[in-house]
């Protein structure tokens, strides 16, 4: 058996080596003529998977994504040739959570604020935002949530739209991209100029897909100075960056949020767990025997600090989100070229670990249940 894969999917060999031939390649190159004889298609989100990809293909049998979301893949076209769909949900979950943690924890020490007293809308309350929501609610936030396929499904504690822009600090935007004729709660420039222009003051975090935002109105709202505060992980028009909305964020990362070391390689495990299903083949290997261990043994916290800054501290040495900003802005200062740029940083991304990957030691119970609150491992008893 033949299976064509992105390259940047990590552990692919020791997850499909022994059961089938393997074809890596960029994601972005992978053409119909690629595909030709081979039985499945491992992709990631840059690969379009369409009609114009699959032309008169009669091989393929199975096309997995190693991601969460999936709007880079046409699934009627799939169902209508009868090849296997998968994709990963949740993989990279935890990996965004950390990211808005670490960046919101960094935005308001700036602002001279503190987290818990924070207002904090979340839009999309699936694996992302349900799960952002729980650490959140666990360290006091305020919280709202606005979710609509799920309030139409019956689920409880939601607001509408109008209420969560209303009254909420800070926005998260964690939905799937869709459109109109694929849900009847399109997402699609669900920011457009008319709800953005209602967010002047505040903050604004998208680390769901660029195109849910209407990027063209925000840029608008920037030369107005009408705008949020940008916190920015996705674009409309990836792998194009415009470098100018960039400069007026305050955090701009190349769509990294769920880049951790164990969101990524979730993804192909997910991938692998699915194949065997449909192969009918034994699974004979997981994750945990295959990540390294973390490089930091047990972390003990100085008892001179109060629950917030041991959270921003621990969580900045786990993963600083500055850092991936910084080197986007310096790759576009020395490159002109954003689509490379982008596609360099995230194939080049280092191996950052998750919170709950990291032993903490806590030097007080406040401390402590703070810490469990965003996710991390607290070896005290309390
Ligand atoms: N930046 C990144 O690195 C990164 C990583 C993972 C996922 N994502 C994106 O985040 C999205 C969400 O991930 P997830 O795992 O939480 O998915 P999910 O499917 O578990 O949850 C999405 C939620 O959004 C809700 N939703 C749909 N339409 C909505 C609307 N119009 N208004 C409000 N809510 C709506 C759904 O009902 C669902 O509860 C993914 O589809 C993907 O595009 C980005
Ligand atoms: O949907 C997802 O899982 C994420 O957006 C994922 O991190 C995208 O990563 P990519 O497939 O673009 O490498």
């Amino acid at each position: 058996m033949r299976l064509v894969v992105d390259e940047n999917l990590p552990y692919v060999r020791e997850f499909f080596g022994r059961h089938a031939e393997l074809q890596l390649m960029p994601g972005t190159a992978i053409t119909a003529r690629d595909l030709e004889g081979a039985d499945g298609l491992l992709v990631r989100s840059v690969t379009r998977v369409d009609a114009a990809l699959l032309q008169n293909n009669t091989s393929l049998r199975f096309v997995g994504t190693a991601t969460i979301g999936t709007d880079h893949v046409d699934q009627s076209c799939l169902a209508e040739r009868g090849i296997h769909f998968a994709s990963a949900p949740g993989c990279n979950a935890d990996s965004v959570v950390d990211y808005v943690i670490s960046s919101l924890l960094w935005l308001v020490a700036e602002q001279g604020l503190q987290l818990r007293d924070q207002c904090i809308g979340i839009v999309g309350v699936g694996q992302v935002g349900g799960r952002l929501a729980r650490r959140l609610q666990a360290y006091g936030c305020q919280l709202l949530l606005n979710d609509p396929p799920r309030a139409v499904a019956g689920d409880t504690g939601l607001v509408d739209l109008d209420a969560l822009l209303e009254a909420a600090d800070i926005i998260c935007l964690h939905t799937p991209l869709t459109r109109a004729g694929e849900s009847s709660q399109p997402t699609f420039h669900l920011f457009d100029e008319g709800v953005l222009s209602r967010l002047a003051g505040k903050v604004l975090l998208n680390a769901g897909r660029g195109a849910v935002v209407d990027q063209q109105a925000l840029l608008r709202l920037l030369q107005q100075g009408q705008a949020p505060a940008l916190l920015l992980d996705v674009f409309e028009g990836e792998p194009l960056l415009d470098a100018s909305l960039i400069d007026q964020c305050l955090l701009a990362t190349p769509h990294i949020a769920g880049y951790s070391l164990e969101g990524k390689s979730r993804g192909t495990e997910m991938l692998y767990q699915a194949w065997c299903a449909f192969t009918g083949q034994t699974v004979c290997q997981s994750l945990p025997q295959l990540l390294p261990a973390v490089a930091i043994d047990q972390l003990h916290l100085d008892v001179a600090c109060s629950p917030e800054e041991a959270c921003r501290r621990v969580a900045h040495l786990c993963y600083q989100p500055l850092m991936d900003g910084w080197r986007l802005r310096q790759a576009l200062k020395h490159s002109k070229d954003s689509a490379a740029v982008y596609q360099q940083l995230r194939k080049d991304y280092p191996v950052r670990r998750e919170f709950a990957s990291l032993p903490v030691k806590a030097a007080s119970e406040q401390q402590a249940s703070a810490l469990r609150a965003l996710g991390f491992a607290v070896t005290n008893e309390w």
